[in-house]
């Protein structure tokens, strides 16, 4: 039986699959951890999988209890400079969120080509994949969580964590909203800047590249 962790800022999800399928599936508050991990883990587990963005505090908690209880090390995904066809555009590629990065990894290759990851959580990013597999940036709109402060108004700390955990400078930064997008961010790639000189890139969601977008659900059905 293989364990899937991903640890967002608010809610820990998780599944058991095993061949035939996914036998078991919850969620937790992240802020909970501290009182224990979930309950509904099974025995059999053989591999546990990661995706956190939590911080070191929860990775040692979750490390520690799979060390317990099932006596092994569990695996964390990191964001690397590229993978599965996909280039990262960051200076330093391990301080991408490790689930926007796999988001990308997933839609890049679930779509077969370019795409743009909408990932509303905690933060709201919007990322462009380019066709050739380049990362070419981010949307980053702030956080309307559990409706408590409408869109651009600005959310600085706030949100509890696990304690002990550090809020990164850019974490925070996403958890702040009122951009627009217009203030889209493209990073480093020349076919983000390509076209008339003064003219906006060519990926920002004008109505005709609305018409050839193609949604593919993170549950992995495209319709
Ligand atoms: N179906 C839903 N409708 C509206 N809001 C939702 C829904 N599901 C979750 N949310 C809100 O989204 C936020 C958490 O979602 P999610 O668990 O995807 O985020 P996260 O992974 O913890 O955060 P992040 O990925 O940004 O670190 C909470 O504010 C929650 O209230
Ligand atoms: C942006 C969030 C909060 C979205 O979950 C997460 O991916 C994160 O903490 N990222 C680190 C900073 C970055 O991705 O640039």
């Amino acid at each position: 039986m293989i364990l899937d962790i991903d640890v967002g800022n608010t809610f820990l999800k998780w599944r058991c699959s095993e061949p035939g399928g996914i036998a078991v599936r919850g969620r937790l508050l992240t802020e909970r951890l501290n009182d224990g991990m979930p309950a509904g883990w099974p025995e059999n587990v053989d591999r546990v999988r990661v995706a956190s963005v939590a911080g070191p505090v929860v990775a040692a908690l979750i490390s520690d209890y799979c060390r317990k209880r099932w006596g092994l090390e569990p695996e964390f995904a990191r964001a690397g400079r590229q993978a599965s066809g996909v280039t990262n555009s960051y200076s330093e590629p391990h301080r991408m969120g490790v689930d926007r990065w796999l988001a990308m990894l997933a839609a890049y290759n679930l779509g077969q080509g370019g795409c743009c990851v909408v990932d509303c959580g905690s933060a709201i990013t919007i990322d462009f994949v380019a066709a050739d597999g380049h990362h070419l940036g981010v949307h980053r709109a702030g956080v309307a969580a559990d409706g408590e402060k409408p869109a651009g108004q600005y959310r600085r700390g706030g949100r509890r964590s696990p304690a002990g955990t550090v809020r990164s400078g850019a974490r925070q930064r996403y958890l702040q909203c009122g951009v627009s997008w217009h203030q889209l961010r493209v990073r480093r790639h020349p076919a983000a800047t390509a076209g008339a000189a003064g003219s906006r890139p060519s990926l920002l969601p004008v109505a005709d590249h609305r018409r050839r977008w193609r949604a593919v659900p993170a549950s992995g059905r495209s319709r």
